[in-house]
């Protein structure tokens, strides 16, 4: 059969990516994993089967370093161990392809093969296929900021169509550190079945291009769901059925980003307001040009320490205007350190919403602070440590304020310490634009990250314990900000003192 006669678009067969606009990435050895099979002879699953650790995190095990060898059983996509297809002329939805032989549910199909673009040039790309008249869209996403467009250059995977009750899905593996798309058998699939995925989040089509794929519950058009679906619509003007427009449920994925939810819920509040129950920032409040992104005000560590006015422990203190104004630092340029632009760096990726950091979490229960569930405004105030224990009038206590300071210096310190030995892993990882940070820096960060808010607890609880049960040191002995502590008066085995302490 002359493809070109059946009216199928000319295209050079490949058996993996292209990279068009970067290199492929190298494995650095540090980031192989290692899984714990070993090959047995009477156990055709041991060598790599599906209880294989890097089976089961989706990654393929990396020649000579796996412990089965050349038995190893995860390097489909590696060897192209594809599934036996066949390519067949659909009723209307253009070639199509099918099983060849009885698939088994689980099974690796075949491989999404094309060139590996950025989104923008995707974008561009599908223009340009629209404005030449191509009726059949190849570009799905790879991932936040990669496509594979399968137009000009691509695999067999290229002709499987669409189908809102689908017998295949694509899965996502990291094969040798690079994210490449697989279709998988969702269901066992007998020979002569055609093959069919759901387009949805994965599909640039351009069109609105309507869907034959005859299932019950079809959702009408193709791709509906997908990323740039809502972008660069346009309609074909051909008598083919599929390219015909109505009324379309319009659904926007992006939606269900978690970091736009957050953007929009501070877009609604002027960003005077937050949505984390504990802080807000005021509105008069300057940014720095690292804070520009949205992720960077979402995203918060506090150099300084801050703590809700309003909580019920510590406005139950009486404290002095004039005194209280002394405690709180006001400037709003303190309060956002640079570091946060690292958190907003590793966050800005997709791969780091597993490894979300100190992000603003909307409470679920209604507090005092949201009586109608939306947060009312509140006044950053900042506490400084060494005054507070200046005004107590117990040196225990004092002694243990400042001890927690020191301990949460500490810990920022090694949070910049850690930054400061990741960033160049950061840097290449957002170059690269890669769908994942490497465990063991994630890992890092977590830890220190924890040590970190133990730090911050530690020394809250303790301001709001001294400023409620810890007697102050007496008017006549004015606190001196500029000096050293001045230890005071009351003496630590006062029955007052110790109470504190103990409480
Ligand atoms: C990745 S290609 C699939 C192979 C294509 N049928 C061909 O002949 O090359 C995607 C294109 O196939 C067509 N298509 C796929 N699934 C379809 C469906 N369920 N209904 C209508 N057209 C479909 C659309 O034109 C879509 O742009």
């Amino acid at each position: 059969m002359d493809l070109q006669d059946e009216g199928m678009l000319q295209y050079i067969h490949i058996y993996q990516n292209e990279f068009v606009h970067r290199k492929h990435k190298k494995q650095k050895e540090e980031d192989i994993a290692i899984c714990e099979c070993s090959y047995n002879a009477s156990d055709p699953g041991s060598a790599c089967g599906e209880r294989c650790l890097n089976v089961l995190t989706s990654t393929e095990c990396t020649p000579g370093y796996c412990p089965c060898g050349e038995y190893c059983q995860n390097q489909r996509f590696q060897k192209n161990k594809y599934a036996k297809t066949k390519l067949f002329k659909t009723d209307g939805r253009g070639w199509g392809l099918l099983a060849d032989e009885d698939i088994k549910a689980g099974q690796f199909i075949i491989e999404y093969s094309g060139e590996v673009i950025t989104w923008i040039e995707a974008k561009q790309r599908s223009h340009a296929y629209e404005n030449q008249g191509m009726v059949d869209a190849y570009i799905i996403s790879l991932n936040a900021s990669e496509s594979i467009d399968a137009t000009r250059r691509g695999s067999l995977g290229r002709f499987i169509n669409h189908s809102c009750q689908p017998n295949c899905e694509t899965r996502k593996w990291n094969v040798l550190g690079e994210i490449r798309v697989g279709i998988f058998a969702k269901q066992d699939i007998l020979m002569g079945s055609e093959l069919a995925y759901d387009y949805n989040f994965e599909w640039y089509g351009g069109a609105k291009v309507r869907c034959l794929c005859g299932a019950l519950t079809c959702s009408g058009f193709l791709g509906a769901k997908s990323r740039g679906f809502q972008e660069d619509t346009y309609l074909w003007e051909d008598d083919d059925d599929r390219y015909s427009v109505e009324d379309i449920p319009l659904y926007d994925s992006a939606e269900d980003e978690p970091t736009l939810k957050l953007q929009k819920c501070l877009d609604s509040t002027n960003f005077s307001q937050t949505t984390d129950g504990r802080i807000n920032y005021p509105s008069n409040l300057k940014f720095s040009e690292d804070w520009k992104d949205v992720d960077s005000r979402v995203l918060s560590v506090h150099q300084q320490i801050t703590v809700p006015i309003e909580d019920p422990a510590s406005s139950s203190v009486k404290i002095e205007s004039s005194e209280e104004k002394n405690l709180f630092s006001q400037d709003p340029q303190n309060i956002y350190p640079q570091k946060n632009a690292m958190i907003s760096r590793i966050k800005s990726n997709s791969a780091c919403r597993n490894y979300q950091i100190s992000a603003s979490v909307v409470p679920k229960k209604r507090s005092k602070n949201f009586p109608n569930g939306k947060p009312k405004f509140l006044p950053l105030k900042q506490i400084d440590p060494k005054l507070i224990a200046q005004r107590l009038a117990c040196r225990k206590a004092q002694d243990e304020l400042l001890n927690y300071e020191i301990k949460h210096k500490e810990a920022m310190e090694q949070l910049d310490l850690l930054y400061k030995e990741i960033r160049p892993a950061i840097e290449e990882h957002e170059r690269d634009s890669q769908d994942c940070v490497a465990t063991s820096v994630a890992e890092k960060w977590i830890e220190v990250s924890c040590l970190k808010l133990k730090a911050e607890f530690d020394l809250y609880s303790s301001v709001i314990k001294h400023m409620i049960f810890t007697p102050r040191r007496a008017e006549a002995d004015p606190p001196d900000s500029k000096s050293e502590i001045k230890y005071l008066t009351l003496d630590s085995s006062s029955s007052e003192c110790q109470k504190a302490i103990g409480s």
